[in-house]
């Protein structure tokens, strides 16, 4: 991928609607939005904060279509080579410089002159003082001063532009901050705190990497954020480093910040990455895992020990829906909505979409910030910030929803469902570089791979949800450890799991999205070091094979040009695949099943001619 993009920052400041104590996190309807009138100007006055205005706003961005909206904020490759290379920036800071020079000049001999005429003109004024602000030379020197600022603005914005460029850094919003190229910048930028610091160093990072660079500015400004950047790119320190900055020390008001993530494994891992960074600041972070034992400690009021508490949402759901509620958000300055785009799914029952409404309606603190973080990126998830987050930012590194180039992709066709099994075993035979992680659609799959795999030399264990937590947690710290070498997983941990070296993902059964896919094989190839995903697929996978080809070819990987060029779903299969992409599955697999069937009937009905013998049952055997 080139690094030169072309940077985007739009003045758009969006105001929040008054909190009406509702918490709606579904996006507008494209019609009602369709309907309002546009607005006169994409910048809101300050004063009034009303839905209408937000609708108007809105409306007059998504009318554009989702096409032109992209393209205005990632520009085509042919585009975005006119971004600013160093020597262009270079020649433009020497060129400016001198230009300076000859102004000053000319502006020097030019208030000699006027300063010589001065005494004629002010005797035209008789008895008052003329305005000092009104003469020649002073608003001649006025206007050099304002000339020379604005040129010097000018070469810093280019600095910037050309900084963010190289580190694939896209903002929008407005007045966003300088990114920060070192942490030393960053300590002495923003006074960080001394012991955050040490932690920092201790851990061993030693340059922020460009989340990094942009997001902990921005969120030390005191903005709603949304950011996307790669698997493994440092997302969670990112958030993390600034709010710790902000909360400073313990005091006693309960939770300052809340950090919400999807599964157990992944809350478990911010916790101790929580833990790692404020060590010795003073500041306590809480996991909630033990929801009876939390409930009787919060009857001793024994909350307010935390500043930070680490979360899924179904267990605070579950203490906020007590009557009366277990535990308080109204302290709340920081709420954290890790893997948002996941977050903000919804099902039929509602979802995570419906708890994650329940959480923002609890955080009630005029003062709270929101800060949705993820590798990828979901219009949806887009629109609802633009229309009630106040103040938004966004940043995101790279091309959106593209895996990282940091891992060598590769498709491999096996045939049917029966061609898995030896295809694995060919490949562990052949390239096994443990760790590796293997990942499959269900429970009931990932227990049959394992009940295959279990006796084999390559120390296998299986993850899925029907294991209990205590099982969980010691496969997870036994392949850590590295006392596993080959762990089978559902989606259980396709996202967030920052396993340290992993070598190797396999996606056995293909992912049912490419989402899916981009968060899979972003297991490997974690915090600069390499890694190879290999994913198999079958005859019954087409509909999804040409979207995740696509995302290979993003992030620069070689495609067959078939892949690419195969039908796009039809409308009604994509939203199958948006709705219940494991029901649209089954349907495809059955159809295969059936065409194979239908050959095989044909293929006996034929053979039947030649051999009485021959049975329709017999040669449909193999597909069962
Ligand atoms: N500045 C840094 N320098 C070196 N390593 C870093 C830095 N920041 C974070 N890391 C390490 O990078 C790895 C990945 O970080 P993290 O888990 O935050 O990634 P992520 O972007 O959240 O990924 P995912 O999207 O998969 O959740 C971790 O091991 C973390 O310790």
């Amino acid at each position: 991928m080139n690094a030169s993009f072309r940077i985007l920052t739009q003045g758009v400041s969006f105001k929040r609607p008054k909190n009406d104590g509702t918490a709606d996190l579904s996006p507008p309807k494209r019609d009602e939005v369709a309907k309002k009138p546009p607005s006169g100007g994409n910048q809101l006055s300050r004063g009034k904060s009303t839905r209408g205005n937000l609708d108007n706003i809105f409306g007059s961005r998504v009318n554009k279509s989702k096409k032109d909206q992209a393209k205005e904020e990632y520009p085509e490759q042919s585009d975005l080579e006119e971004g600013v290379p160093a020597d262009i920036s270079a020649q433009c800071n020497a060129s400016l410089s001198t230009q300076m020079e000859q102004d000053r000049q000319d502006d020097e001999a030019d208030e000699s002159s006027s300063e010589d005429d001065q005494p004629a003109k002010l005797q035209l004024f008789s008895g008052a003082e003329p305005s000092t602000d009104f003469t020649p030379a002073k608003r001649k020197r006025k206007k050099k001063v304002k000339k020379d600022a604005d040129k010097l603005a000018l070469i810093k914005q280019e600095k910037i532009n050309h900084f963010r460029n190289l580190h694939n850094i896209h903002v929008t919003g407005e007045d966003i901050p300088e990114p920060v190229e070192t942490f030393e910048e960053l300590a002495t930028r923003f006074q960080l705190n001394a012991r955050l610091v040490e932690n920092i160093t201790k851990i061993g990072y030693q340059q922020p990497t460009p989340i990094q660079m942009q997001a902990i500015p921005l969120v030390l400004q005191g903005r709603n954020i949304l950011a996307s950047a790669p698997t493994g790119s440092g997302k969670t320190a990112a958030f993390l480093i600034p709010i710790i900055q902000s909360l400073k020390c313990f005091n006693n008001f309960g939770y300052r910040a809340v950090v919400v993530s999807p599964t157990r494994e992944l809350a478990k891992q911010t916790f101790f990455e929580t833990d790692r960074l404020t060590l010795g600041t003073g500041l306590r972070t809480h996991l909630l895992e033990d929801v009876p034992k939390f409930v009787k400690r919060a009857k001793k009021n024994r909350s307010s020990r935390f500043d930070i508490l680490v979360t899924t949402p179904n267990r605070l759901v579950f203490l906020l829906s007590k009557k009366p509620a277990v535990v308080s958000l109204e302290s709340v300055e920081w709420l954290v909505i890790d893997e948002s785009d996941k977050l903000f799914e919804a099902d039929k029952e509602g979802g995570f979409r419906d708890q994650l409404a329940v959480i923002y309606k609890a955080c009630s603190s005029p003062k709270v910030r929101r800060l949705l973080f993820s590798a990828t990126f979901a219009i949806e998830v887009e629109e609802w910030c633009k229309q009630h987050l106040d103040n938004l930012a966004e940043v995101s590194i790279g091309a959106r929803n593209a895996a990282t180039s940091a891992i060598d992709q590769r498709l491999v066709f096996v045939g049917t469902e029966d061609g898995k099994t030896s295809a694995l075993r060919k490949i562990l035979q052949e390239e096994y570089t443990p760790p590796v992680l293997i990942f499959v659609e269900s429970k009931q799959r990932a227990k049959e791979l394992f009940r295959e795999l279990e006796n084999d030399r390559f120390h296998v264990d299986v993850i899925h949800s029907d294991r209990e937590q205590s099982e969980r947690d010691l496969v997870v710290s036994s392949f850590r450890a590295g006392n596993i070498w080959t762990l089978i997983a559902t989606e259980v941990l396709g996202r967030g799991i920052d396993f340290k070296g992993v070598n190797m993902v396999i996606n056995y059964d293909f992912p049912l999205t490419s989402i899916s896919y981009i968060h899979r094989i972003g297991r490997t190839g974690r915090a600069g070091q390499r890694g190879k995903a290999i994913t198999f697929f079958t005859e019954a996978d087409d509909v999804n094979l040409r979207s995740i080809a696509s995302v290979m070819q993003r992030s620069g990987c070689e495609v067959p040009a078939f892949m690419l060029q195969l039908p796009k779903p039809s409308s009604s299969v994509r939203k199958q695949l948006k709705r219940n992409p494991k029901e649209l599955r089954k349907k495809l697999k059955n159809r295969v099943k059936m065409k194979k069937l239908g050959k095989g009937i044909r293929k006996a009905k034929a053979d039947t001619r030649f051999s009485a013998t021959a049975k329709p049952k017999a040669a449909t055997k193999t597909d069962s």
